[in-house]
């Protein structure tokens, strides 16, 4: 834009220019653009729109207004710009829309994208090998394909690339488009259409025109959605809408669900004014096998509604993911809730402990990646997302989603679930489930009207609307009170296809075809049969005929049993059809197995009718055989499984036990350790008083003896002194005595007296 505007406004001026001058302008700016137009493909160049768009500019409008234009608007009010994000519906039809411009074949730049089927398989933009195919060398290619049959053509479809923005011509505008993505963290695709114009119609022609061709090629198709772990619905699947006449119930039940369903779909204003939600849930509980999910295809393909499809034992599911997908979920359309016991039993495993954590597993990557073959499980998911088990469902969350504030008007609810017992009452209130129809194996009436369904007939020209209007299905009108159009007040039906019910079908089965008895293998409603009808029995290929002249090496003849063998049984008519089908409704003892099993062993003797019906018998003792084996294996693993477990419990209580005998050992052993250092530590304050009251003896004793010796040196000192006294007074009286009486002797006597031996007696 910037580009345009730096281009105009030197040309053009300011709004106070004269507008004679500025028509000069223009007519300058005009010759200028042109003349750069005109080498150039406009369809495929990016970066030069400012010149497309004033060519435009130009060659739609007078010159004066032009300038009114670029004077008085500013650059962005130029471009009105829609965004289609992926998650709407209009991304979808936009793309396909795009993928059929003839634009991109002249393109520098664009993505391709393969569909094996699907919307956009016939596009006329989308090419094929045999596009490439030179005209002029002979091809074998178109007799390849006559070899195999059925096989899927891969077409290669043109869309426009990211980040890149095209330029696209359609109904005198141009049209910018940009594929990008949202910047918010989520990669959600946003497709963006710009156009300059004064009001968004030509958007919207753009469109409802994309939404028209999208519905045109969707008309025998429907479409399926699956939740992502970030609440959004992705589309998954295009499917073929299955015939109702395929699906083969007891007598009512289909007829039942489906003038219900109509019902509620035009009884809108019924609600409204009644202030009832306008909601209906339908729940279908029962075996597995029994064509739940089948007759959820075939409703949504009769009353055109698109599948959007939730597994609750998806591992990412969560009450605000659950709510936030209800909330998103378009006004008709079909939701179908997938495992509906998954909730409960996660919502009790919460309450009650984690035991049930294992068997959480298994169905929830069931519910991401099979792809069952009628079923709708499974599902593309685009980025390969590595979910973490974060499923935080609950009950209540549950519940709120399904008629809380956030949850959707307008829509089917279908749930299914192969363990009734696992849920909870609450489910029971109006607006939640309000028709629950139990599904069983099959009845002696389901295994005629299967093999019916299943072998072609000569009688193959009867509609299916030509069936439902001759015979009204028995039992149809009884047991439903909302069925019979006027009145479509919500009620809570319980159906349940019962014994008594299906046995007295079967009695006028055989002579008049009952009604929802899909009759013999019609093509029901001008769609494809199951099953080819017309018969390609393979014949044998003439032999090869190198070696022919040498009779050594001629290859044996072709077994008999190769010869006769076919891939498609041959047409039969109504009374062998009949004969055999009873036959084979006679083998199949009632409810014990499944349509689904019965149909596996037709597929096995699809070519052949007879040993089908003949050898039923045997095929029901080898099932029954097969079941008690795996019955008993499955015994002997989970006897197995539960020794080990009781052996794995008991070691676990042998380890937990010597584990506390370790610990209290191990505590009486620190008490212990603890007593020893008190004793060692009393030991020793013991030992370091008693030293120092022996240093203390000692000492005393020290003190004692240098006082003793103190005491006797001053005794011995005292006796010397007073020896030494008694020497001096006996000298001085013997001096005395001498002198008084001259006595020279005992002055000797005296002086003999040795002073140490004295010292000595004083000390000892
Ligand atoms: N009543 C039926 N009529 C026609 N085909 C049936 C019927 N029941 C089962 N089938 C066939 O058996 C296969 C499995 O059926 P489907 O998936 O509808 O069973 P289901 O009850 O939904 O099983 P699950 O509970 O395991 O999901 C399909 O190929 C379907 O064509």
């Amino acid at each position: 834009m910037d580009a345009l505007k730096s281009l105009i406004q030197p040309l053009v001026g300011g709004a106070g220019g004269s507008s004679v001058v500025d028509g000069m302008k223009l007519v300058v700016l005009g010759g200028t653009v042109e003349t750069a137009r005109r080498p150039t493909s406009l369809t495929d160049i990016h970066g030069y729109l400012p010149i497309s768009l004033l060519a435009f500019l130009l060659s739609h409008f007078s010159l004066p207004r032009v300038h009114q234009l670029t004077s008085r608007i500013t650059p962005l009010a130029f471009f009105l710009t829609a965004h289609f994000s992926e998650e709407d519906y209009p991304y979808d039809w936009l793309m396909l829309w795009l993928s059929r411009r003839p634009e991109w074949q002249r393109s520098r730049e664009f993505e391709t994208t393969t569909r094996s089927s699907g919307i956009g398989t016939d596009s006329a933009n989308s090419f094929g090998e045999e596009d490439f195919d030179d005209a002029t060398v002979p091809t074998v290619a178109s007799d390849d394909d006559d070899d195999v049959p059925g096989k899927v053509t891969t077409r290669v479809v043109f869309q426009p690339t990211f980040d890149t923005t095209h330029t696209i011509y359609y109904r005198g505008h141009w049209l910018r488009v940009r594929r990008g993505r949202k910047t918010d963290g989520s990669g959600t695709e946003v497709l963006s259409i710009s156009v300059v114009a004064r009001s968004n119609t030509i958007l919207k022609q753009l469109v409802l025109q994309a939404k028209k061709e999208y519905e045109a090629e969707a008309i025998h198709r429907i479409q399926i959605y699956f939740a992502d772990s970030h609440g959004s619905w992705r589309w998954t699947d295009s499917r073929h809408k299955r015939p109702m006449g395929s699906i083969v119930l007891n007598p009512g039940v289909k007829e039942m669900l489906l003038n219900d369903t109509k019902d509620f779909l035009k009884s809108e204003k019924w609600y409204a004014d009644r202030g009832i939600p306008f909601r209906r849930g339908y729940l279908l509980h029962g075996v597995p096998g029994s064509g739940k999910s089948s007759l959820i295809h075939a409703i949504a393909g009769q009353l055109m509604l698109d599948i959007y499809v939730v597994s609750l034992s998806a591992s990412w599911i969560s009450d605000s993911t659950l709510t936030t997908l209800m909330g998103r979920v378009p006004a008709r359309c079909i939701l179908l809730l997938e495992d509906l016991d998954a909730a409960f039993v996660r919502s009790s495993t919460r309450e009650g402990g984690s035991e049930e954590k294992e068997k959480k597993e298994g169905p929830a990557e069931q519910g991401q990646n099979n792809h069952g073959s009628n079923g709708m499980r499974g599902g593309r998911n685009r980025r390969g997302e590595q979910l973490s088990d974060v499923n935080t469902l609950s009950l209540s969350g549950l519940l709120n989603a399904l008629d809380g504030v956030a949850a959707a008007e307008g829509r089917l609810l279908f749930a299914t679930t192969n363990h009734l017992d696992r849920l909870d009452p609450a489910l029971s209130r109006p607006g939640r489930m309000d028709v629950w129809v139990e599904f069983k194996n099959a009845s002696k009436w389901q295994a005629e009207a299967l093999f019916r369904n299943f072998f072609p007939s000569t009688e193959d020209d009867l509609t299916e609307a030509e069936a439902e209007s001759t015979s009204p299905a028995p039992g149809s009108s009884s047991g439903h009170g909302s069925s019979n159009g006027s009145d479509s007040r919500p009620s809570s039906t319980l159906w349940s296809m019962s014994p008594s019910f299906s046995s007295s079908s079967v009695a006028s089965s055989f002579s008049s075809t009952p009604l929802s008895s899909p009759t013999p293998s019609s093509p029901i409603g001008g769609t494809a049969p199951l099953f080819p009808t017309a018969p390609t029995s393979m014949t044998a290929n003439p032999l090869p005929q190198f070696g022919a002249s040498n009779q050594a090496y001629l290859p044996p003849p072709v077994e008999e049993h190769i010869l006769s063998s076919q891939h498609s049984a041959k047409p039969l008519d109504a009374v062998t059809l009949g004969i055999l089908a009873k036959k084979f409704a006679d083998g199949v003892p009632e409810e014990e197995f499944s349509v689904a099993a019965l149909q596996g062993y037709l597929l096995k003797n699809k070519s052949q009718p007879e040993a089908a019906a003949n050898g039923v018998g045997e095929w029901v003792i080898a099932e029954r055989d097969m079941r008690e084996r795996l019955k008993r294996e499955k015994e002997e693993r989970e006897e197995k499984e539960r020794v080990e477990r009781e052996k794995r419990k008991q070691k676990a209580a042998e380890k937990e036990a010597e584990k506390k005998e370790l610990e209290k050992k191990e505590q009486e052993l620190e008490k212990m350790r603890q007593l020893l250092a008190e004793k060692e530590k009393e030991e020793k304050e013991r030992k370091e008083k008693e030293k120092d009251s022996e240093k203390e003896k000692a000492e005393e004793q020290k003190v004692k003896e240098a006082e003793a010796a103190a005491a006797q040196e001053a005794a011995a000192k005292e006796e010397i002194k007073k020896r030494e006294q008694e020497i001096e007074e006996a000298r001085k009286k013997q001096q005395q005595e001498e002198q008084d009486s001259d006595s020279d002797s005992e002055d000797s006597e005296i002086e003999n007296i040795p002073v140490q031996a004295i010292t000595k007696s004083a000390w000892a």
